[in-house]
């Protein structure tokens, strides 16, 4: 299950329903057995509960100073006896969305706030939780629709396998109980816990005081609160948190200096600003320990001292703790009495022989799109590219290494997106299929072992086709792909009945894109296929849930935004094709199939 979004550490940051807060997505597993819980919601309350904790713990050790508060939350489905949480994959939602058909079921979200101090140094935890309820009829869902509303992509990071605040609105016939409970947060209720935690009424005139900084503006929640002699009259609230008897309360003040001297109305630190000026760091510490080869060292071996790591990579003792502490800081390595393991993550994919390595990836952006970047004033000053030409631009001008090391970073995202891309659609109908630019054939190998049906062209340049050999240990060969030298810019296109383009095209000028589609649109039969899978605007990935990247910044290193499924839509269907259907293709992609029309 993706890392949750939605542990917030509160204490600095900009404000939101009067709390300034972090983001800290939490690393706990989700793995809680849900049979030995008397009931579902006890379930969510549990594993928001461990999420937040985990925040809690971490956040102590990383800043030697816990948050003030924690708080988590999970939100999960629960129907007929069973829990749902996020499907796994579009037949994961099928079976979660049938299920819902014509039928009502509770959507539970379990919260946790953790309050924390510091103890000798040590963390302690108090922890109050509660959870919300609320019921969601659906209609009967039809097979058409459903399929209709799978392939939107949307239901895959929502728990249910829909949101209702979204296109998933259509297929609710009612909703009793807090709206925003099924988005994931009851705010409502959690603003009443909030008030009843903080806000006990205190003696007249009593100087304020608070204990949890983070929270200044908790006056804001005690319109909702349930307490007794509370009420929605500003003048008769008060900013105190600490106990007393039930007093009318003296007259809020927000521009009263709090206890740290700070006043309400004194702008938040640009946390966000200093994160982006400083983040390049973070950046180069990974790429260093992946050249390195720190997670290839660490992968699948016992806790190593910092020590035997120095030894494995040639590097200085103390150099390499210190690099290994900054990977542990950023969530690569564990470390536990003086031992360093990779982290999940690490083996999956910066070991540069995991199934699905980032590793050539990262000695790209290490290498090339790193030098590059060193230079961008001058580029911006000359309106020169920002990133070195990638293939299939200029790969006369490249080296034999660089036209391989530019292969194996499009060879790992490859690998890691294929599985998405083959399966966004149905492609049964079709048998035979070109990759134009297909490279290293790791989505052409992917493509004939989802449809055995199918015959694949990889066409790519020369160059490529010629080094593509020595990737074909990383895929299970078949002798359903065939590789074929041509330009696809320039050349006769191969007969196919689906031609597909895979992060080729998202960052080059339109002119290219538009020369290339219009090349399939007149070499290709009426009947035929186009699919044309790019990566999503920044945005969208963010709304999926992926690590948020700025705008105008693409993973292999060009500068242009991608384009919408909408404008992709427009392109096709103005170049003759017809029944233009765009999906999700996991976090990070979308991908849109089109028919030729008859000319
Ligand atoms: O109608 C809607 N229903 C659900 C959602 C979204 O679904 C997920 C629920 O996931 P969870 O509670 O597990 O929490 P997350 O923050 O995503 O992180 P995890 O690590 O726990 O997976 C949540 O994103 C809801 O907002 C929705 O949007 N609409």
């Amino acid at each position: 299950m993706q890392k949750s979004k939605r542990q917030l550490a509160a204490h600095k940051s900009p404000a939101w329903a009067g709390l300034r807060f972090e983001v800290v997505p939490s690393r706990f597993k989700e793995k809680l057995h849900k049979a030995s819980f008397a009931s579902p919601q006890a379930y969510a309350v549990e594993t928001a509960k461990q999420k937040a904790l985990e925040v809690a713990g971490r956040m102590h050790q990383k800043d030697l100073r816990a948050p003030d508060v924690v708080i988590g939350a999970d939100t999960i489905v629960a129907v007929g006896g069973l829990i749902l949480e996020k499907p796994v994959d579009k037949q994961d939602a099928y079976r979660m969305l049938s299920r819902l058909s014509g039928r009502e079921h509770s959507v539970f979200t379990g919260v946790a706030v953790v309050h924390c101090c510091t103890k000798d140094g040590q963390l302690d935890t108090q922890v109050s939780e509660f959870y919300e309820e609320t019921t969601v009829k659906f209609s009967e869902l039809s097979e058409e629709l459903l399929w209709e509303y799978i392939d939107s992509g949307e239901p895959m990071d929502k728990a249910g396998g829909y949101g209702i605040q979204a296109l998933g609105g259509m297929l609710v016939e009612y909703v009793h109980g807090d709206f925003l409970n099924v988005v994931g947060f009851p705010l409502n209720r959690f603003c009443k816990e909030l008030a009843r935690l903080y806000h006990t009424p205190q003696a007249p005139g009593a100087p304020r005081r608070i204990h949890y900084d983070s929270i200044p503006a908790v006056d804001t929640f005690e319109d909702l609160s349930d307490i007794e002699g509370g009420g929605s009259d500003p003048a008769s609230a008060n900013g105190g948190l600490e106990a007393g008897g039930a007093q009318p309360r003296a007259p809020r003040t927000r521009d009263v200096p709090d206890l740290n001297g700070v006043r309400d109305s004194q702008p938040p630190i640009p946390a966000r600003l200093l994160g982006l000026m400083d983040g390049f760091k973070a950046s180069k510490v990974l790429l260093t320990a992946c050249r390195l080869n720190v997670f290839d060292v660490l992968k699948d071996r016992g806790p190593l001292t910092a020590a035997d790591v120095a030894r494995e990579i040639d590097a200085s003792v103390d150099g390499a703790e210190r690099l290994l502490d900054v990977c542990v800081a950023l969530g690569l390595l564990q470390k536990a009495g003086g031992g360093y393991s990779n982290t999940e993550m690490a083996s999956r994919h910066l070991a540069s022989d995991a199934e699905q390595s980032l590793h050539g990836l990262a000695a790209y952006l290490d290498g090339p799109v790193w030098g590059a970047f060193t230079h961008l004033g001058r580029a911006v000053q000359e309106g020169a590219a920002w990133t070195p030409e990638p293939l299939p631009q200029a790969p006369h001008k490249q080296s034999t290494e660089a036209t391989l090391q530019f292969m194996r970073a499009l060879h790992g995202l490859s690998k890691l997106t294929a599985h998405h891309v083959a399966t966004a659609f149905d492609l049964s109908p079709f048998t035979s299929a070109c990759h134009l630019g297909g490279c290293t054939g790791a989505l052409a190998h992917k493509l004939v072992q989802e449809y055995p049906r199918l015959q694949v062209t990889v066409f790519d340049l020369p160059e490529v086709i010629e080094l593509a050999g020595d990737f074909e240990a990383d895929v299970r060969p078949s002798e359903r792909v065939h590789f074929v030298p041509g330009d696809p810019a320039s050349d006769r296109l191969p007969p196919a009945d689906l031609y597909v383009l895979c992060i080729l095209v998202h960052d080059g000028p339109d002119a290219r894109l538009h020369g290339l589609l219009s090349r399939v649109s007149r070499g290709c039969r009426a009947g035929a296929g186009l699919l044309l899978a790019e990566l999503a605007p920044a945005e969208e990935e963010a709304a999926g849930g992926a690590a948020r990247r700025p705008p105008g910044l693409r993973i292999l290193g060009a500068e242009r935004p991608s384009r919408s499924p909408g404008q992709y839509r427009r392109l096709l269907q103005g170049l003759g094709f017809q029944d233009v259907r765009a999906a999700r293709a996991g976090d990070l992609l979308h991908v849109v199939l089109g028919i030729r029309a008859p000319p």
